[in-house]
Protein backbone atom coordinates (compact mmCIF):
# COMPACT_ATOMS: atom_id res chain seq x y z
CA UNK A 1 0.00 0.00 0.00
CA UNK A 2 1.17 3.41 -1.28
CA UNK A 3 -0.02 6.90 -0.12
CA UNK A 4 0.99 8.06 -2.89
CA UNK A 5 -2.72 10.31 -4.24
CA UNK A 6 -3.52 13.87 -3.02
CA UNK A 7 -7.23 14.67 -2.55
CA UNK A 8 -8.15 18.20 -3.13
CA UNK A 9 -11.16 19.84 -1.64
CA UNK A 10 -12.37 23.19 -3.22
CA UNK A 11 -14.86 25.28 -0.76
CA UNK A 12 -15.92 28.87 -1.84
CA UNK A 13 -16.37 27.24 -5.57
CA UNK A 14 -19.08 24.73 -4.58
CA UNK A 15 -21.47 28.02 -3.95
CA UNK A 16 -21.09 29.53 -7.67
CA UNK A 17 -23.73 27.15 -8.91
CA UNK A 18 -24.05 27.62 -12.49
CA UNK A 19 -20.09 28.56 -13.01
CA UNK A 20 -18.81 26.09 -10.78
CA UNK A 21 -17.65 23.36 -14.21
CA UNK A 22 -15.56 26.81 -15.30
CA UNK A 23 -14.26 27.51 -11.97
CA UNK A 24 -13.06 23.56 -11.85
CA UNK A 25 -11.23 23.32 -14.78
CA UNK A 26 -9.57 27.64 -13.93
CA UNK A 27 -8.61 25.86 -11.05
CA UNK A 28 -7.77 22.58 -12.11
CA UNK A 29 -5.92 24.10 -14.63
CA UNK A 30 -3.96 26.57 -12.09
CA UNK A 31 -2.71 23.02 -9.92
CA UNK A 32 -1.58 22.04 -13.42
CA UNK A 33 0.77 25.04 -13.85
CA UNK A 34 1.75 25.07 -10.28
CA UNK A 35 2.89 20.99 -10.80
CA UNK A 36 5.13 21.84 -13.88
CA UNK A 37 8.01 21.58 -12.20
CA UNK A 38 7.19 18.32 -10.86
CA UNK A 39 7.39 15.87 -14.09
CA UNK A 40 5.56 12.31 -12.57
CA UNK A 41 2.85 14.04 -11.28
CA UNK A 42 -0.74 13.59 -13.19
CA UNK A 43 -3.72 15.82 -11.60
CA UNK A 44 -7.26 15.50 -13.04
CA UNK A 45 -11.03 15.95 -11.70
CA UNK A 46 -13.54 13.78 -10.44
CA UNK A 47 -16.70 14.71 -8.98
CA UNK A 48 -16.56 17.60 -6.97
CA UNK A 49 -12.75 16.66 -6.10
CA UNK A 50 -9.41 16.49 -7.71
CA UNK A 51 -6.93 14.04 -7.34
CA UNK A 52 -3.06 14.24 -7.83
CA UNK A 53 -1.64 11.41 -8.24
CA UNK A 54 1.97 11.79 -7.15
CA UNK A 55 3.84 8.65 -8.82
CA UNK A 56 7.52 8.80 -7.93
CA UNK A 57 7.30 12.50 -6.80
CA UNK A 58 7.66 13.07 -3.03
CA UNK A 59 4.63 14.67 -0.85
CA UNK A 60 6.38 18.02 1.02
CA UNK A 61 7.45 20.22 -2.35
CA UNK A 62 4.09 19.43 -3.84
CA UNK A 63 2.33 20.16 -0.19
CA UNK A 64 4.65 23.32 -0.36
CA UNK A 65 3.09 24.11 -3.67
CA UNK A 66 -0.35 23.21 -3.42
CA UNK A 67 -0.55 25.77 -0.44
CA UNK A 68 -0.35 28.95 -2.37
CA UNK A 69 -2.99 28.35 -4.67
CA UNK A 70 -6.23 30.10 -4.48
CA UNK A 71 -9.45 28.42 -4.69
CA UNK A 72 -7.84 25.04 -2.83
CA UNK A 73 -9.54 25.02 0.47
CA UNK A 74 -7.57 21.43 2.06
CA UNK A 75 -5.99 18.68 0.84
CA UNK A 76 -4.92 15.72 1.97
CA UNK A 77 -1.99 12.81 1.34
CA UNK A 78 -4.43 10.07 0.46
CA UNK A 79 -4.67 6.24 -0.40
CA UNK A 80 -6.48 4.97 -3.06
CA UNK A 81 -8.11 1.57 -2.92
CA UNK A 82 -10.92 -0.29 -4.73
CA UNK A 83 -14.16 0.49 -3.20
CA UNK A 84 -14.75 -2.96 -1.69
CA UNK A 85 -15.21 -3.40 2.27
CA UNK A 86 -12.34 -5.24 2.95
CA UNK A 87 -10.16 -2.69 0.57
CA UNK A 88 -11.25 0.09 2.60
CA UNK A 89 -10.84 -1.67 6.25
CA UNK A 90 -7.28 -2.47 5.46
CA UNK A 91 -6.80 0.99 4.06
CA UNK A 92 -7.87 2.52 6.89
CA UNK A 93 -5.62 0.20 9.25
CA UNK A 94 -2.72 1.12 7.09
CA UNK A 95 -3.00 4.75 7.41
CA UNK A 96 -3.87 4.24 11.09
CA UNK A 97 -0.65 2.50 11.35
CA UNK A 98 1.37 4.90 9.88
CA UNK A 99 0.55 7.70 12.53
CA UNK A 100 2.43 8.33 15.75
CA UNK A 101 1.20 8.63 19.38
CA UNK A 102 -2.20 8.07 18.12
CA UNK A 103 -4.56 7.53 21.60
CA UNK A 104 -7.99 8.36 19.76
CA UNK A 105 -9.41 8.53 16.48
CA UNK A 106 -12.88 8.28 14.66
CA UNK A 107 -13.72 7.85 10.97
CA UNK A 108 -15.93 10.07 9.02
CA UNK A 109 -17.14 7.86 6.09
CA UNK A 110 -19.01 9.80 2.82
CA UNK A 111 -20.54 7.63 0.02
CA UNK A 112 -20.62 9.97 -3.01
CA UNK A 113 -21.33 6.85 -5.27
CA UNK A 114 -24.41 5.78 -3.69
CA UNK A 115 -24.23 2.59 -5.49
CA UNK A 116 -21.96 1.05 -2.65
CA UNK A 117 -23.73 -1.42 -0.90
CA UNK A 118 -22.37 0.61 2.70
CA UNK A 119 -24.01 3.61 3.55
CA UNK A 120 -21.68 6.50 5.16
CA UNK A 121 -23.07 5.69 8.56
CA UNK A 122 -22.39 1.72 8.38
CA UNK A 123 -19.08 2.36 6.92
CA UNK A 124 -17.90 4.22 9.49
CA UNK A 125 -19.02 1.90 11.88
CA UNK A 126 -17.53 -1.34 9.47
CA UNK A 127 -14.45 0.49 9.60
CA UNK A 128 -14.06 1.65 12.92
CA UNK A 129 -14.87 -1.45 14.73
CA UNK A 130 -12.04 -3.25 11.96
CA UNK A 131 -9.49 -0.72 13.32
CA UNK A 132 -10.12 -1.34 17.33
CA UNK A 133 -9.58 -5.00 16.62
CA UNK A 134 -6.39 -4.80 15.45
CA UNK A 135 -4.65 -2.24 16.88
CA UNK A 136 -3.64 -2.10 20.51
CA UNK A 137 -6.03 -2.06 22.91
CA UNK A 138 -5.54 1.51 24.42
CA UNK A 139 -6.94 3.14 20.97
CA UNK A 140 -10.10 4.76 21.15
CA UNK A 141 -12.56 5.99 19.35
CA UNK A 142 -13.60 10.03 20.17
CA UNK A 143 -16.00 11.22 18.19
CA UNK A 144 -15.87 14.78 19.20
CA UNK A 145 -11.75 15.93 19.68
CA UNK A 146 -10.12 12.64 17.82
CA UNK A 147 -6.26 12.72 17.50
CA UNK A 148 -6.68 11.43 13.92
CA UNK A 149 -9.74 11.55 11.94
CA UNK A 150 -9.84 8.67 9.20
CA UNK A 151 -12.12 10.03 6.09
CA UNK A 152 -12.91 7.54 3.90
CA UNK A 153 -14.57 9.26 0.84
CA UNK A 154 -16.15 6.69 -1.66
CA UNK A 155 -16.04 8.20 -4.93
CA UNK A 156 -17.38 6.37 -8.28
CA UNK A 157 -14.29 4.03 -9.91
CA UNK A 158 -12.05 4.50 -6.35
CA UNK A 159 -12.01 5.15 -2.41
CA UNK A 160 -9.57 7.65 -1.01
CA UNK A 161 -8.71 7.23 2.48
CA UNK A 162 -7.29 10.19 4.31
CA UNK A 163 -6.15 10.80 8.10
CA UNK A 164 -5.64 14.77 8.26
CA UNK A 165 -6.12 17.50 5.91
CA UNK A 166 -3.80 20.68 5.53
CA UNK A 167 -5.37 24.18 5.24
CA UNK A 168 -5.25 25.84 1.64
CA UNK A 169 -5.16 29.50 0.49
CA UNK A 170 -9.01 29.15 -0.21
CA UNK A 171 -10.07 32.60 -1.72
CA UNK A 172 -11.55 31.76 -5.78
CA UNK A 173 -9.22 30.28 -8.54
CA UNK A 174 -7.13 32.52 -10.20
CA UNK A 175 -8.96 33.78 -13.54
CA UNK A 176 -12.32 33.21 -11.90
CA UNK A 177 -13.22 36.95 -11.71
CA UNK A 178 -11.40 38.44 -15.10
CA UNK A 179 -8.70 40.69 -15.52
CA UNK A 180 -7.25 43.56 -13.92
CA UNK A 181 -4.07 45.91 -15.09
CA UNK A 182 -1.86 46.02 -12.15
CA UNK A 183 0.24 49.14 -11.47
CA UNK A 184 3.35 46.80 -10.36
CA UNK A 185 6.13 49.12 -8.72
CA UNK A 186 9.23 47.11 -6.90
CA UNK A 187 7.91 48.58 -3.30
CA UNK A 188 6.85 46.22 -0.41
CA UNK A 189 2.70 47.69 -1.66
CA UNK A 190 1.80 47.06 -4.66
CA UNK A 191 3.02 43.18 -4.77
CA UNK A 192 0.85 42.55 -1.70
CA UNK A 193 -2.29 45.08 -3.40
CA UNK A 194 -1.80 42.07 -6.35
CA UNK A 195 -1.80 39.28 -4.33
CA UNK A 196 -5.02 40.20 -2.75
CA UNK A 197 -6.63 40.51 -6.53
CA UNK A 198 -5.43 37.34 -7.21
CA UNK A 199 -7.12 36.06 -3.88
CA UNK A 200 -10.46 37.26 -4.97
CA UNK A 201 -10.06 35.36 -8.53
CA UNK A 202 -8.20 38.19 -10.56
CA UNK A 203 -5.43 37.60 -13.31
CA UNK A 204 -3.35 40.23 -12.92
CA UNK A 205 -1.18 41.64 -15.69
CA UNK A 206 1.55 43.61 -14.75
CA UNK A 207 2.25 47.39 -15.92
CA UNK A 208 5.57 48.49 -15.09
CA UNK A 209 7.23 52.01 -15.49
CA UNK A 210 10.73 52.44 -16.01
CA UNK A 211 12.97 55.27 -16.32
CA UNK A 212 16.39 53.91 -18.17
CA UNK A 213 19.60 55.56 -17.69
CA UNK A 214 18.33 56.92 -13.93
CA UNK A 215 16.65 53.49 -13.32
CA UNK A 216 18.80 50.65 -14.01
CA UNK A 217 18.62 47.22 -15.46
CA UNK A 218 18.13 45.58 -11.35
CA UNK A 219 14.92 47.45 -10.77
CA UNK A 220 13.77 46.38 -13.89
CA UNK A 221 15.36 42.48 -12.75
CA UNK A 222 13.39 43.14 -9.03
CA UNK A 223 10.04 43.78 -10.96
CA UNK A 224 10.19 40.46 -12.83
CA UNK A 225 11.35 38.63 -9.37
CA UNK A 226 8.19 39.93 -7.60
CA UNK A 227 6.49 39.07 -10.09
CA UNK A 228 7.76 35.01 -10.23
CA UNK A 229 7.41 35.01 -7.13
CA UNK A 230 3.44 35.86 -7.79
CA UNK A 231 3.22 33.31 -10.17
CA UNK A 232 3.22 30.38 -6.93
CA UNK A 233 -0.03 31.71 -6.54
CA UNK A 234 -1.60 30.00 -9.30
CA UNK A 235 -1.20 31.33 -12.34
CA UNK A 236 1.23 32.81 -15.58
CA UNK A 237 1.70 36.35 -15.42
CA UNK A 238 2.49 38.97 -18.09
CA UNK A 239 4.53 41.38 -17.32
CA UNK A 240 4.43 44.95 -19.66
CA UNK A 241 7.36 47.03 -19.50
CA UNK A 242 6.89 50.54 -20.04
CA UNK A 243 9.63 52.98 -21.40
CA UNK A 244 9.42 55.94 -19.16
CA UNK A 245 12.11 58.66 -19.65
CA UNK A 246 11.14 60.87 -22.26
CA UNK A 247 7.90 61.47 -20.79
CA UNK A 248 9.33 62.33 -17.00
CA UNK A 249 12.31 64.44 -18.73
CA UNK A 250 9.54 66.28 -20.65
CA UNK A 251 7.22 66.90 -17.71
CA UNK A 252 9.98 67.88 -15.40
CA UNK A 253 10.80 70.65 -18.31
CA UNK A 254 7.69 71.85 -18.99
CA UNK A 255 5.42 71.70 -15.71
CA UNK A 256 6.09 73.35 -12.53
CA UNK A 257 7.29 71.00 -9.93
CA UNK A 258 4.34 71.17 -7.15
CA UNK A 259 2.30 69.35 -9.72
CA UNK A 260 5.05 67.33 -11.50
CA UNK A 261 4.24 64.07 -9.37
CA UNK A 262 0.53 64.37 -9.94
CA UNK A 263 0.98 64.75 -14.04
CA UNK A 264 3.26 62.19 -13.86
CA UNK A 265 0.99 59.58 -12.01
CA UNK A 266 -2.02 61.05 -14.39
CA UNK A 267 0.31 60.26 -17.52
CA UNK A 268 0.50 56.43 -15.79
CA UNK A 269 -3.31 56.27 -15.70
CA UNK A 270 -3.78 57.29 -19.20
CA UNK A 271 -1.05 54.46 -20.47
CA UNK A 272 -2.55 51.74 -17.94
CA UNK A 273 -6.45 52.88 -19.58
CA UNK A 274 -5.12 52.81 -23.06
CA UNK A 275 -3.31 49.12 -22.51
CA UNK A 276 -6.54 47.96 -20.78
CA UNK A 277 -8.14 49.25 -23.36
CA UNK A 278 -5.92 46.97 -26.32
CA UNK A 279 -6.69 44.03 -24.09
CA UNK A 280 -9.89 43.89 -22.97
CA UNK A 281 -9.05 44.91 -19.52
CA UNK A 282 -11.92 46.17 -17.45
CA UNK A 283 -9.93 47.66 -14.15
CA UNK A 284 -6.67 48.78 -13.16
CA UNK A 285 -5.01 48.63 -9.95
CA UNK A 286 -2.47 49.57 -7.26
CA UNK A 287 -0.91 49.71 -4.31
CA UNK A 288 -2.04 52.93 -2.47
CA UNK A 289 -3.32 53.30 0.97
CA UNK A 290 -5.10 56.48 1.92
CA UNK A 291 -2.96 59.05 2.98
CA UNK A 292 0.00 56.98 3.31
CA UNK A 293 2.07 59.71 0.95
CA UNK A 294 1.74 62.65 -1.11
CA UNK A 295 0.07 61.11 -4.41
CA UNK A 296 -2.28 59.32 -1.51
CA UNK A 297 -4.20 62.08 -0.45
CA UNK A 298 -8.47 61.88 -1.86
CA UNK A 299 -7.91 65.27 -3.88
CA UNK A 300 -4.99 63.29 -5.33
CA UNK A 301 -6.46 60.27 -6.02
CA UNK A 302 -9.63 62.29 -7.22
CA UNK A 303 -7.13 64.56 -9.74
CA UNK A 304 -5.43 61.19 -10.99
CA UNK A 305 -8.91 59.49 -11.42
CA UNK A 306 -10.43 62.07 -13.93
CA UNK A 307 -8.04 60.54 -16.83
CA UNK A 308 -9.59 57.48 -17.12
CA UNK A 309 -13.26 56.13 -16.57
CA UNK A 310 -12.06 52.76 -15.57
CA UNK A 311 -12.23 51.73 -12.05
CA UNK A 312 -9.31 52.12 -9.98
CA UNK A 313 -9.18 49.05 -8.19
CA UNK A 314 -6.81 49.56 -4.52
CA UNK A 315 -7.08 46.71 -2.02
CA UNK A 316 -4.90 48.08 0.56
CA UNK A 317 -6.70 51.91 0.45
CA UNK A 318 -7.82 50.96 4.45
CA UNK A 319 -4.80 48.67 5.27
CA UNK A 320 -2.13 49.53 7.85
CA UNK A 321 1.67 49.80 6.91
CA UNK A 322 2.38 47.56 9.24
CA UNK A 323 -0.48 44.43 7.98
CA UNK A 324 0.95 45.38 4.89
CA UNK A 325 4.18 44.51 5.70
CA UNK A 326 3.30 41.13 7.47
CA UNK A 327 1.46 39.79 4.64
CA UNK A 328 4.41 40.72 2.38
CA UNK A 329 6.72 38.86 4.69
CA UNK A 330 4.20 35.67 4.38
CA UNK A 331 3.58 36.10 0.31
CA UNK A 332 7.57 36.12 0.37
CA UNK A 333 7.92 39.14 -2.06
CA UNK A 334 9.08 41.21 1.57
CA UNK A 335 12.57 40.44 1.03
CA UNK A 336 12.65 41.02 -2.89
CA UNK A 337 10.73 44.95 -2.14
CA UNK A 338 13.38 46.11 0.51
CA UNK A 339 16.48 45.41 -1.92
CA UNK A 340 17.43 48.87 -2.98
CA UNK A 341 16.19 50.22 -6.29
CA UNK A 342 15.47 53.00 -7.81
CA UNK A 343 11.74 53.53 -8.80
CA UNK A 344 10.63 56.04 -11.92
CA UNK A 345 8.73 57.89 -9.56
CA UNK A 346 11.37 58.52 -7.04
CA UNK A 347 13.92 60.33 -9.74
CA UNK A 348 13.65 64.24 -9.97
CA UNK A 349 11.43 63.70 -7.06
CA UNK A 350 10.53 67.60 -5.81
CA UNK A 351 10.24 68.09 -2.29
CA UNK A 352 7.11 70.93 -3.00
CA UNK A 353 4.52 68.23 -4.29
CA UNK A 354 1.27 69.28 -3.98
CA UNK A 355 -0.80 67.24 -1.69
CA UNK A 356 -4.02 68.45 -2.78
CA UNK A 357 -4.08 69.02 -6.33
CA UNK A 358 -6.87 70.02 -8.08
CA UNK A 359 -8.15 68.78 -11.93
CA UNK A 360 -8.02 72.15 -13.07
CA UNK A 361 -4.60 73.42 -11.94
CA UNK A 362 -3.35 69.62 -13.55
CA UNK A 363 -5.67 70.57 -16.86
CA UNK A 364 -3.53 73.44 -16.82
CA UNK A 365 -0.16 72.58 -17.01
CA UNK A 366 -0.91 69.55 -19.26
CA UNK A 367 -1.37 72.33 -21.85
CA UNK A 368 2.73 72.39 -21.53
CA UNK A 369 2.88 68.81 -22.02
CA UNK A 370 2.31 66.87 -25.30
CA UNK A 371 -0.40 64.40 -23.45
CA UNK A 372 -1.66 62.35 -26.85
CA UNK A 373 1.81 62.00 -28.70
CA UNK A 374 3.86 60.98 -25.31
CA UNK A 375 1.10 58.50 -24.37
CA UNK A 376 1.06 56.78 -27.72
CA UNK A 377 4.55 56.35 -27.91
CA UNK A 378 4.92 54.88 -24.60
CA UNK A 379 2.44 52.50 -25.28
CA UNK A 380 4.01 51.80 -28.66
CA UNK A 381 7.27 50.75 -27.31
CA UNK A 382 6.20 48.67 -24.45
CA UNK A 383 7.74 45.53 -23.52
CA UNK A 384 6.50 42.41 -22.57
CA UNK A 385 7.18 39.11 -21.03
CA UNK A 386 5.12 36.46 -19.91
CA UNK A 387 6.70 34.30 -16.09
CA UNK A 388 5.34 31.23 -15.18
CA UNK A 389 5.91 29.16 -12.02
CA UNK A 390 8.38 27.19 -13.89
CA UNK A 391 10.67 30.50 -15.59
CA UNK A 392 13.81 29.59 -13.46
CA UNK A 393 16.83 32.13 -12.87
CA UNK A 394 18.57 31.82 -16.02
CA UNK A 395 15.78 32.58 -18.15
CA UNK A 396 14.66 35.50 -16.42
CA UNK A 397 17.77 36.57 -16.71
CA UNK A 398 17.71 36.04 -20.26
CA UNK A 399 14.94 38.18 -20.49
CA UNK A 400 17.25 41.16 -21.20
N1 LIG B 1 7.32 52.51 -11.54
C1 LIG B 1 6.07 52.15 -11.34
N2 LIG B 1 5.45 51.33 -12.22
C2 LIG B 1 4.16 50.95 -12.03
N3 LIG B 1 3.42 51.35 -10.99
C3 LIG B 1 3.98 52.16 -10.08
C4 LIG B 1 5.31 52.61 -10.21
N4 LIG B 1 5.57 53.41 -9.14
C5 LIG B 1 4.45 53.46 -8.40
N5 LIG B 1 3.48 52.70 -8.96
C6 LIG B 1 2.09 52.47 -8.47
O1 LIG B 1 1.68 53.55 -7.70
C7 LIG B 1 1.40 53.10 -6.36
C8 LIG B 1 1.83 54.16 -5.39
O2 LIG B 1 3.21 54.36 -5.51
P1 LIG B 1 4.03 55.17 -4.46
O3 LIG B 1 5.44 55.24 -4.93
O4 LIG B 1 3.31 56.43 -4.16
O5 LIG B 1 3.82 54.34 -3.12
P2 LIG B 1 4.65 53.23 -2.40
O6 LIG B 1 4.24 53.23 -0.98
O7 LIG B 1 6.10 53.35 -2.73
O8 LIG B 1 4.00 51.95 -3.09
P3 LIG B 1 4.74 50.60 -3.38
O9 LIG B 1 5.24 50.12 -2.07
O10 LIG B 1 3.72 49.71 -3.98
O11 LIG B 1 5.84 50.97 -4.35
C9 LIG B 1 2.18 51.81 -6.22
O12 LIG B 1 1.62 50.99 -5.24
C10 LIG B 1 2.05 51.23 -7.60
O13 LIG B 1 0.79 50.60 -7.75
Amino acid sequence: MKLDHIVVRYGELALKGKNRSHFEKLLLANIRQVLKPFKDVKAKRIQGRIIIQLNEEKYEPIKEALTSVFGIYSFSLALKVENELDAIQQGALYLLQQQNDVKTFKVSARRANKTFHVNSQELNHLVGGFILKNMEETLKVDVHNPDVDITVDVRELATYITGGAVQGAKGLPVGASGRVLHLLSGGIDSPVAAHMLMGRGSEVEMLHFHSPPYTNERAKQKVLDLTKQLTKYGSTIKVHLVPFTDIQTHIHKEVPSNYEMTIMRRMMMRIADQVAEQRGILAISNGESLGQVASQTLESMNTINEVTTLPVLRPLLAVDKEATIAHAKKIGTYSLSILPYEDCCTIFLPTDSKTKPKRKGAAKFEQYVEVEMKCQEAVASIETIEITASTNESELEMLF
